[in-house]
């Protein structure tokens, strides 16, 4: 196929202004962003933002309405020119694991090393499969392995054939929260040392912030903010952003000055200058974290919800009508429903959004 080469570019993966979708209505809406050799992206939106969409156009089984895709400097997707997937040096990894039943471990490893000599293929085979942890499987069935190890082949099948990029489409979401966490981070692990880069689609945000170096924040087809973790948590680009990601929630206050606003929580100051004239009246946001309890504290809100999570509690908290919040403590700090606790703002990442009518 005759899709032309592009200059060099530092990236790894360029998408740029990506449209596509179903039926000649576009689904994904200008979706732009890159990801640098050996970093791990996610997408990370709610159900039907079009995460799975993005995917299929990487892979290849999606043409493009409009913009492009760019893999090692090379245009792969363009309107109209869709290199075959077979030819993208693009693994992919399911949420089903795909592996072939009928094959054991080390041939399911190998499927795609058929250029390979049989004592070549077994010597690369062995070798990944002792990176995930599984040599000693390597004579198993898919059958005989927990959900766990399934998917540590179906990764090593992925890597076996030396993708550039390796797409990983919620892979741990039919296994149990802890050894979800556990996987994600081997995986990640797993990707650094080869300095393999991937992108990863979740609706984890646990998930997406343990694994991922730059993650999407999606909605309704378009791409909110493209950003490390910290950022998105800590300086989200819009009320979206900022509700979606992590806990929390927005109570009202008034600017007082570019970073200081008064609330019934008490005069809040941040680390961030807003233009908006003083007098605006604002939403700001307050996370678990940025609650404190704070026994000299004159502001006494009331315990309206209490949910125990073992090492710590959160708290529902009312200080009117419009004023409530939730706050994270040890659990040791133990109050009961109704009762008026003490707490303070500390909330260095002071952020707040002028309020609409
Ligand atoms: N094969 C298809 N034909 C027509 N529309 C589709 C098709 N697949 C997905 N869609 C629509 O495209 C939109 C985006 O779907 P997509 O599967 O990309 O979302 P998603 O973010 O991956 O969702 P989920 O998290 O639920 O998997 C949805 O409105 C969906 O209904």
């Amino acid at each position: 196929m005759g899709i032309p080469a592009s200059p060099a570019s530092d990236w790894l993966l360029e998408v740029n202004n990506l449209s596509c979708g179903y039926g000649g209505e576009s689904v994904v809406k200008d979706v732009s962003f890159a990801l640098s050799q050996g970093d791990i992206g996610c997408l990370l939106g709610p159900s039907g933002c079009g995460k799975s969409t993005i995917l299929r156009a990487l892979a290849g089984f999606l043409p493009l309405d409009a913009g492009e895709i760019r893999l090692a400097s090379r245009a792969i997707s363009l309107p109209g020119r869709t290199l075959a997937p077979e030819k993208r040096r693009i693994g992919m990894v399911f949420q089903d694991y795909a592996l072939f039943p009928h094959l054991n471990i080390a041939d399911n490893v190998g499927f795609g090393l058929k250029d390979m000599s049989k004592v070549e293929r077994r010597h690369k085979v062995l070798e990944l499969l002792d990176l995930v942890h599984l040599k000693d499987l390597a004579d198993s069935y898919p059958h005989e392995l927990s959900g766990g190890q399934q998917q540590r082949v179906a990764l090593a099948r992925a890597l076996a054939p030396e993708p550039t990029l390796i797409l990983l489409d919620e892979p741990f979401s039919n296994l149990d929260a802890d050894l979800r966490r556990r996987l994600s981070l081997d995986v990640r692990d797993i990707l650094k040392t080869l300095g393999i880069s991937a992108l990863l689609v979740t609706h984890d945000q646990q998930e997406a912030f343990a694994m991922c170096d730059q993650v999407a924040v999606l909605r309704d087809g378009r791409l909110l903010q493209w950003d490390v973790p910290y950022n998105l948590y800590h300086e989200p680009a819009n009320r979206f952003v900022a509700s979606f990601v992590g806990q929390g929630g927005f109570i009202p206050g008034k600017a007082l000055g570019p970073d200081t606003i008064e609330s019934e929580l008490g005069i809040i100051r941040g680390n961030r200058a807003y233009k908006w004239p003083p007098g605006t009246l604002v939403d700001v946001l307050i996370r678990p974290d940025d609650i404190v309890y704070a026994p000299d504290s004159e502001l006494r809100p009331r315990v309206i919800e209490k949910t125990f999570a073992g090492t710590s509690t959160l708290y529902r908290f009312r200080c009117s009508e419009e004023t409530e919040f939730e706050a994270l403590f040890r659990s040791h700090l133990d109050f009961h429903l109704g009762e008026h606790v003490p707490v303070r703002v500390e909330a260095d990442h002071l952020i707040a959004f002028e309020r609409s009518a």
